[in-house]
């Protein structure tokens, strides 16, 4: 570290998944070392995060899963480090007064508690948990201006935009154009896609993520959800915001500035650039991954979605429009139809089925608080759960 640079205590919340590897294998790089992993959590893949726990020695560890965190106990003695567990754990984490930044990285509304704890405490989250805005955007975003908290997107096509935005005014803002790969299946029919199997739907073009997004980014509910993220996280409004397809992903998002000029945000698709980015913002750190190089042959495609095959991408612009217990109805939905997918119990073409009747079905409030949207989230599970095709 240089002498004037400062110590960023970092709390990665999902440190075992695949934005949490990625996240400490940014702070393993930082040649500065400038950043320290401060605290940890992992659910279910215990091993993971033993060895993560051996190799950064944090101060905090929390396991959210009972039965890991019984097993695991024993193993980490020795270690100079705290084991909490639950959500209590996460929030003594995120609240530490020493917590510097909080990537928000575990899957789904699970997500949403820990950012919420972190933004009460008025803290800067690096929110990869895209999930906490689909189900709580409006209360998420007036939460970050009552407590003089921060978000930071590390979502890759929300980074871009927010780089891409510093180029201008909010009001010179046209509209933002976020990028989708189209996933494993762009290009296919409805009839292509009716016995597609998990295990081609996880076969994703051009990014190593986990399970649930790999999936949503097949039915194109990760471009719906990012729709979502986008219009709250940037104040937008509905019509501000658009999705083009670009299957090599190297233009992670573009922003269209009143006077034409489009400015877009270019890397090799490699998370690891987006998430150092938000834990040292307002700051750059020399390049964690691969360099893009422009200077070589390189070919970049650029179309419309296809809407009637990939009719997820239409719920999201719904919802996005709707606000209020929309998101909630439609995340949870989606969250219990890929668990179902997964499991060989409803088919690919379901997805959008099971989460069109759990949004039909739910009693939609304009202004819910999060009790309400708590509430929400369970039926519209249940539904799903419940939901024959
Ligand atoms: N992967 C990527 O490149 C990108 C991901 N995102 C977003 O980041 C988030 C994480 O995605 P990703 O890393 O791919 O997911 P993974 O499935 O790889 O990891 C999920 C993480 O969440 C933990 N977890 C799972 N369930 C629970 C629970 N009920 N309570 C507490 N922790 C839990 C897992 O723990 P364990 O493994 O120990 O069970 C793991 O640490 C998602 O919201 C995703 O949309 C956004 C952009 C890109
Ligand atoms: C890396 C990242 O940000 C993902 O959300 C990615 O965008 C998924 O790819 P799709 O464009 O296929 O949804
Ligand atoms: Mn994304």
């Amino acid at each position: 570290m240089k002498p004037g640079d400062s110590l960023t205590r970092v709390v990665i919340l999902g440190s075992t998944g695949s934005i949490g590897r990625n996240g400490l294998d940014v702070i393993a790089h930082d040649a500065g070392r400038r950043l320290r992993a401060w605290g940890l959590s992992g659910h279910r893949s215990r091993e993971t995060l033993l060895e993560q726990c051996r190799a950064h020695r944090p101060r905090y560890v929390t396991v959210t899963d009972p039965d890991t965190a019984r097993s695991i106990r024993g193993d980490l003695k020795g270690l100079d480090l705290e084991v909490l567990d639950g959500p209590e754990g996460i929030i003594r984490m995120v609240q530490d007064p020493a917590t510097d930044r909080v990537l928000s990285a575990i899957v789904g509304a699970a997500g949403l508690e820990g950012t919420w704890a972190a933004l009460e405490a008025g803290k800067t989250v690096a929110l990869a948990n895209k999930e906490s805005l689909v189900v709580a955007g409006p209360l998420v975003m007036e939460l970050v201006e009552r407590r003089g908290g921060r978000l930071l997107p590390v979502d890759s096509e929300h980074s871009a935009i927010f780089q891409a935005l510093r180029c201008g005014e909010p009001k010179e803002v046209r509209r933002v154009i976020l990028t989708s790969s189209g996933g494993p299946f762009r290009g296919k029919t409805r009839r292509e896609l009716l016995g597609v199997t998990p295990e081609e739907a996880l076969r994703h073009p051009t990014w190593k993520m986990g399970p649930k997004i790999t999936i949503d980014s097949a039915t194109l509910m990760n471009k719906a959800l990012e729709v979502i993220e986008a219009r709250w996280l940037f104040g937008l409004e509905p019509e501000q915001v658009e999705v083009v397809i670009h299957p090599e992903s190297v233009v992670h998002s573009m922003v269209e500035f009143a006077d034409g000029s489009v400015i877009a945000q270019l890397s090799p698709p490699d998370m690891r650039l987006p998430i150092q980015y938000a834990l040292t913002y307002p700051d750059r750190l020399p390049c964690p991954g691969p360099r893009v190089d422009l200077t070589r042959p390189l070919s970049l495609h650029f179309e419309p979605p296809d809407r009637d095959t990939f009719p997820c991408l239409d719920l999201g612009f719904e919802v996005m429009s709707r606000g209020g217990t929309a998101g909630a109805a439609l995340n949870a939905a989606n969250e219990a139809a890929v668990a179902r997918f997964l499991g060989g119990e409803i088919g690919f073409l379901d997805i959008p089925r099971a989460c069109r009747a759990a949004i039909d079905d739910h009693t939609f409030d304009p202004r819910p608080s999060l009790d309400q949207l708590w509430k929400v989230d369970a039926r519209a599970r249940l539904e799903v759960q419940r939901w024959q095709p």
